[in-house]
């Protein structure tokens, strides 16, 4: 193979002199002379084609181009020689200095083995006064068929590939009403990418995967007859990385964003109008769904009815929006991400999240010492220090989000300043969260958030306290979510081992058993209680009846579900319609958070 190729780039050499010297009138007779003998088939390829711009030419400019500068397009099926003289340049949408054949040169392409001569001519029409240009491609006539069929599409696709791989992302942001996106678009300087993006090694390589699947994906999604289309939940608290996440995708993916301002848009027929209007191969991002509008009140009536109540301006309904991800609309694109934000997963239409929708729920966590030593590589260039001892002890102890420290890390450049200054921050918090302590517990505080809080405090406390627990997850060797850690321990440490005897054997199930327990009690003791509406409950209800089918023990959790569900039944039913109608949309609004969970866990 390697002989083979020097001895056409010989040959290509040989004839780009022959071009240079040689006029173009007796270089003509000589290869029509020539080609009488001769068992190859040249095709042209001109500027134009039928009267409009040839797509093909084009294409041959950016693939050669990029074959010339041995970018990413030479894969395993092809593989070129290096022409004599190139062209180079750079346009506004590029983000690379972008190559191309410079007049009467040559190059050989390698298709499965198969040399495919290109060359590249111009002429100067001085009749037209105009200067012709085209590409002959000249190749062994027993090839046609695979010319045809595979090589001249691969060519048209790698360019496509090539082309969107190195042109600028762009951010498109909604203008409100009938009048679609910015129109030009900014270019997206963002430099965030999945390698300077911090988060834990395992959830970031599931990401680059899932990611990688989907854009591979084309004939898969045709097989199974699904339109190309991924949809992913970034949840979490404010400042772990949702919006530094899209970044990186969208700089991974070289697609643009599409960012949608769903409180701008003011019907869903306007947003179908912007779904059409946007490209394929792009993301479209939702921030903050939950504050975007009243999507999750689906269950509660007419929304339309319902939102012109809360508010004077007509909005984007739930369905409009679930037609808009899933339905019809949904297949005039193709490779679309459709990325939703929230800090509260829960206050969002389990509808909008079901697989299909939103395909993979991602949980962007706080600092964890492993997001914090890739922090220090990015912002301080080490890997190691005396501090990150210290450091690992308190990162575990407070709530920081990789922002507060990438905040921290900035402030100085020099390793030892800037971590000192970190230590300082979190031993700060750390104290602050402890000086909060009465206060939560003060008895005349009746707000259900904080009185939510302050079960979670109780829990966290009882979770951290040197008193032993009978019963501890590690014990157990439980594996489940960081976040619910704190949470299973108290649950195991006054109920027991619950799964001692389900029916499912191995840790692994028993362990996804017990976190969806601890994300109902978490559900229960989070600040969004007064959230809570009668469709969760009923899917707590039913989730809790499944697990005691399989016999975990968590008959205790039921009655209090039961309960809290007579209790919202008895508080409906008290209220006047209107009250219903305008205010609680079936939420318990007024219920105490404290008595939800009290002597729960
Ligand atoms: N995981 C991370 N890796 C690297 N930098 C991060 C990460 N998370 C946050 N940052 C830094 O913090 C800044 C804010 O983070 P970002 O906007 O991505 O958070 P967010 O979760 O989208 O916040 P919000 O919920 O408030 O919108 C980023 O510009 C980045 O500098």
């Amino acid at each position: 193979m390697g002989s083979n190729l020097s001895i056409l780039a010989s040959i290509a050499i040989i004839r780009s002199s022959f071009n240079e010297f040689i006029p173009q009138e007796i270089r003509s007779y000589i290869w029509q002379f020539s080609r009488r003998f001769s068992s190859e088939l040249t095709i042209v390829v001109k500027e134009s084609h039928e009267g409009s711009t040839n797509h093909l030419f084009n294409a041959l400019v950016t693939y050669l181009g990029s074959n010339t500068s041995c970018s990413p397009s030479s894969s395993s099926s092809s593989s070129s020689s290096s022409p004599r003289r190139l062209t180079v340049g750079k346009s506004e949408s590029m983000k690379v200095l972008t190559y191309g054949l410079d007049r009467n040169s040559e190059i050989v392409d390698v298709f499965h083995g198969i040399p495919m001569k290109w060359g590249y001519y111009t002429d100067f029409n001085s009749t037209l006064r105009y200067e012709l240009t085209w590409y002959e491609l000249r190749f062994h006539k027993r090839y046609t068929d695979l010319v045809k069929n595979k090589y001249l599409p691969y060519v048209l696709d790698m360019a496509k590939r090539i082309k969107d791989q190195n042109r600028m992302v762009k951010f498109y942001t909604t203008r409100g009403g009938r009048d679609g996106w910015s129109s030009k678009g900014q270019n997206l300087d963002h430099p965030m990418t999945f390698e300077t993006l911090a988060m834990d090694g395992d959830l970031k390589a599931k990401i680059i995967d899932d990611i990688a699947g989907f854009i591979r994906g084309k004939e898969y999604y045709k097989k199974i007859g699904k339109v190309w289309k991924r949809g992913y939940l970034l949840y979490g608290p404010p400042g772990t990385g949702k919006s530094s996440l899209i970044a990186a995708m969208a700089n991974y993916l070289n697609y643009d964003i599409y960012n949608l301002n769903l409180s701008a848009v003011n019907s869903d027929s306007s947003l179908e109008f912007l779904l059409l209007h946007m490209s394929d191969r792009s993301i479209l991002v939702v921030e903050d769904i939950d504050c975007s509008i009243m999507l999750q009140n689906r269950q509660a009536g007419d929304h339309q009815q319902e939102n012109n109540t809360q508010s004077s301006r007509p909005q984007v309904t739930l369905s409009g929006l679930l037609n808009a991800i899933d339905g019809l609309l949904s297949c005039c694109g193709n490779e679309r991400i459709i990325v939703f934000t929230t800090n509260y997963k829960d206050r969002i239409d389990p509808a909008l999240l079901r697989a299909g929708r939103m395909d993979m729920h991602i949980y962007l966590s706080y600092c964890t010492f492993s997001t914090f030593k890739q922090l220090a590589v990015n912002y301080l260039d080490i890997w190691d220090h005396d501090l990150f001892n210290s450091i690992e002890k308190l990162i575990k102890e407070v709530q920081v989000s990789p922002a507060d420290v990438a905040g921290e890390l900035m402030k100085n450049k020099d390793p030892e300043t800037s971590l000192q200054g970190l230590v300082k921050f979190l031993e700060d918090k750390k104290s602050e969260v402890k000086l909060q302590k009465p206060e939560i517990k003060s008895e005349d505080n009746n707000s259900l958030e904080q009185k939510a809080d302050d079960t979670a405090f109780e829990n966290k406390k009882e979770a951290e306290s040197p008193k032993a627990h009978s019963t501890s997850p590690k014990e157990n060797n439980y594996r489940v979510k960081g976040e619910f850690e704190p949470v299973l321990e108290s649950i195991l440490s006054k109920h027991g081992d619950i799964a001692a005897n389900c029916s499912l054997h191995s840790l692994q199930c028993r362990s996804s058993l017990l976190e969806i327990v601890c994300d109902i009690i978490w559900k229960l003791q989070a600040a969004e209680l007064k959230n809570l509406t009668e469709i969760h409950l009923k899917s707590m209800l039913n989730s809790i009846q499944d697990l005691e089918s399989i016999k975990l023990e968590v008959g205790w959790l039921r009655q209090r579900l039961e309960e809290i569900m007579k209790e919202m039944d008895k508080q409906l039913k008290g209220r006047n319609a209107e009250t219903i109608q305008s205010n609680s949309n079936g939420k318990l609004n007024c219920f105490n958070s404290k008595s939800s969970i009290d002597g729960l866990i």
